[in-house]
């Protein structure tokens, strides 16, 4: 079994999200008894798919952009993750999402393996048109990778309900019949779920109302910094608000506002109803995305991008807890820090794992060609987000491991246990 590092590492260069993902593997694996072979197969995806997407522009020029689909494992149930439009998008980093994801629906005890994909482009330079052209020549070009029981790609960073649409477009008419199941994160009203949207924030806000409650604080009487006002991070701050908690900051990518007395969130617009729009709220002050993070407040949400929390800021951390709504925003170094000045850490593959939940109540209303109503939706996501952290939290009580840690032992326990049920074959 491979020891873990124990000193943080200086980050001249932020670790790639596979590396990351690899150390915290790593990490975890010392805490249980697991075949050193099965670690050792968890550390690759099973395929990764790169593919060329070329889209005519609204001038009529041709501009060629890369995608990427990044299978990790499928012991549990088809792959199943986001598709992400970002520049920053290359194969190394859908590896590591993708790794994350086959955590995140094991922790959530799902019948999905992990997937994440997307296309290097920088999203707010197409037009509607251009989103929907590259969009379904992405459909196309994965066509034999994706489908209901072998890869169900949803929303993530610079996708939305809309992309899901002409993807599941696309594929239906390449497959000849309407096929919803291939896609979650989908407008209701082609088979989308209702809450899919609002989910990943709301799971962030259920966990966070936990953590806050275990740690001994009253959320009425906490304070809290959100980075990142988009489907995450804005659903999570509105229900908190809305929960009693008082959000004194949030940003987006130009950066932060910030008000001692508490902001209304409700109106301020979203990424999604106006990209960019937070730094022109009223606020009594401004700050950067960095002095956000080092706010003295109860509770920290990073829900934006990842590798924010680093060696150089964890020290600086004047957050009680942090709760992660962004995959990967801690590095594992900052996490080392953290965990030595015993600041606790709720990781990503918990905290926004409601994305994923509903996405699979969205997959089965698709098979049984059922609508569920957003109560039910949002009664049955509490349910399994109570019980994620239960099983998590009986981790961290029984045996004293970081928040991440458990986490990790939870799913990785379960993933081995099928792998060495069904066996390696041949
Ligand atoms: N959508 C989903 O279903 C899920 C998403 N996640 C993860 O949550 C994170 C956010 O995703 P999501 O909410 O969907 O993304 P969105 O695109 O909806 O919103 C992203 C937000 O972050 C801001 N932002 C972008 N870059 C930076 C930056 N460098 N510094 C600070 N803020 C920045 C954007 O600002 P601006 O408006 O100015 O562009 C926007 O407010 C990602 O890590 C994603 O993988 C996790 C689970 C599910
Ligand atoms: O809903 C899904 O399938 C995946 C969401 C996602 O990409 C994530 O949780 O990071």
């Amino acid at each position: 079994m491979t020891s873990p590092p124990t000193e943080p590492e200086p980050e001249d260069e932020l670790d790639s999200a596979l590396t990351t993902a690899r150390r915290q593997l790593e990490r975890a694996a010392t805490h249980i008894d697991v075949d050193p072979g099965v670690v050792e197969r968890l550390k690759y995806p099973t395929r990764v798919q790169q593919v060329s997407v070329p889209l005519e522009r609204d001038d009529g020029s041709v501009e060629v952009f890369t995608g990427y689909r990044a299978q990790h494992d499928d012991v549990r149930g088809p792959y199943k993750g986001g598709l992400r439009y970002h520049p920053d998008v290359t194969s190394e980093e859908c590896i590591g999402l993708s790794m994350w994801m086959t955590w995140k629906c094991a922790v959530m005890d799902l019948p999905f393996g992990g997937g994440k994909g997307g296309i290097a482009v920088d999203p707010k330079g197409l037009s509607a048109d251009e989103t929907e052209r590259l969009t379904r020549r992405f459909a196309e070009e994965l066509r034999n990778v994706v489908g209901p029981t072998k890869d169900v790609p949803a929303p993530d960073m610079g996708t939305d309900a809309q992309t899901m649409a002409w993807f599941m477009d696309a594929y239906s008419m390449q497959q000849g019949e309407t096929i919803p199941g291939v896609v979650t994160g989908k407008p209701p009203i082609i088979g989308g779920s209702y809450g899919r949207e609002k989910a990943p924030g709301r799971s962030t806000a259920i966990i966070a109302r936990e953590a806050i409650d275990y740690y001994d604080h009253d959320l009425t009487d906490t304070t809290i910094a959100v980075q990142g006002f988009g489907s995450v991070g804005a659903n999570a701050a509105r229900l908190l608000e809305e929960w009693g908690a008082t959000v004194v900051a949030v940003s987006d990518v130009n950066g932060a506002i910030y008000d001692p007395n508490g902001l209304e969130t409700h109106a301020i617009p979203t990424h999604d109803e106006e990209p960019e729009a937070v730094l022109e709220q009223d606020a009594p002050e401004t700050m950067t995305n960095e002095a956000l993070l080092e706010l003295d407040v109860d509770l920290l949400v990073p829900a934006a991008v990842g590798n924010v929390i680093t060696a150089d800021n964890a020290d600086a951390i004047e957050a009680d807890i942090v709760v992660e709504g962004a995959n990967g925003p801690t590095t594992f170094a900052a996490d080392t820090i953290l965990e030595e000045r015993d600041v606790p850490v709720i990781p990503d593959i918990l905290a926004n794992a409601g994305g994923v939940t509903v996405s699979y109540f969205e997959w089965l209303q698709d098979i049984n060609r059922r609508q569920w109503s957003l109560d039910r939706v949002n009664d049955e996501l509490e349910e399994h987000m109570l019980d994620a952290w239960t099983d998590v939290r009986t981790k961290v009580d029984d045996e004293g491991l970081t928040w991440r840690d458990a986490a990790y032992v939870v799913a990785l326990s379960r993933i081995a246990e099928a792998k060495a049920t069904r066996g390696l074959w041949p």
